[in-house]
């Protein structure tokens, strides 16, 4: 389980939010929902350990993240705005280096995988000469190599097309059924059922000083 607790965000002497509060259990998806600079990517970043807060915790399975760092990034797949894919290496090769560095339990066949996100035919392709949607593809494969049971992906449908966005949004349903936990932020409404997802409204943040 994860457990933000009453978590406080300044960027710039800006309170972007204050005494933040959340928990995502097994089964569960939030989606951080907000504006454009409501601070929705400065939270997925505290929830990740890539930033600190100014005030307040974030726990995993009951634990400061800050005291059992190792752990909670093996558990954990976070997705950036930077797809973080080389351009120099083709699709396959990106998977597989994705593989060896971060999921090296994962039996999954790489072949099958780029199939699946609509990479069929294009998999000895470099990477720097695919689309944006086909880069960005090519970062969410990750997600079929299975392993971590955390996902925060932020803005993950960005440059991808409607039947992507279909087989994200029925990935991310087999994920929490099968007890994954998922944080995501996107700007697009999710078809997910009601039951397994919850929204945070993010309000914009005011200009005061810390
Ligand atoms: N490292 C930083 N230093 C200074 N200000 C920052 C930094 N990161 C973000 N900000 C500011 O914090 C505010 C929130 O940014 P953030 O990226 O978290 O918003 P967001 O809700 O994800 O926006 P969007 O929907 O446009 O992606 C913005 O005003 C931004 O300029």
């Amino acid at each position: 389980m994860l457990e933000a607790h009453a978590l406080t965000c300044v960027r710039e002497e800006r309170t972007l939010f204050s005494e933040l509060s959340l928990s995502v259990s097994p089964g569960e998806l939030v989606q951080i929902a907000g504006p454009n600079g409501a601070g929705k990517t400065s939270l997925l970043r505290l929830l990740a350990g890539l930033s600190r807060p100014y005030e307040g915790e974030v726990c995993w399975q009951g634990e400061n993240i800050e005291h059992c760092r190792d752990g909670y990034h093996q558990e954990l797949f976070y997705l950036g705005h930077q797809a973080g894919i080389k351009h120099e290496l083709t699709a396959y090769e990106n998977l597989a280096f994705f593989r060896r560095m971060h999921h090296q339990g994962s039996r999954a066949n790489l072949w099958e995988v780029l199939a699946r996100v609509g990479l069929a035919g294009l998999e000895e392709q470099y990477a720097g000469q695919l689309s944006a949607g086909q880069k960005r593809r090519v970062a969410l494969a990750r997600l079929w190599l299975g392993g971590p049971r955390l996902w925060i992906l932020d803005e993950p449908f960005t440059a991808i097309d409607k039947h992507g966005v279909k087989v994200l949004e029925r990935l991310l349903i087999d994920h929490t059924d099968a007890g994954g936990m998922v944080l995501i932020t996107t700007h697009q409404d999710l078809h997910l059922c009601a039951d397994r997802a919850r929204i945070l409204h993010l309000a914009p943040s005011r200009e005061d000083d810390a």
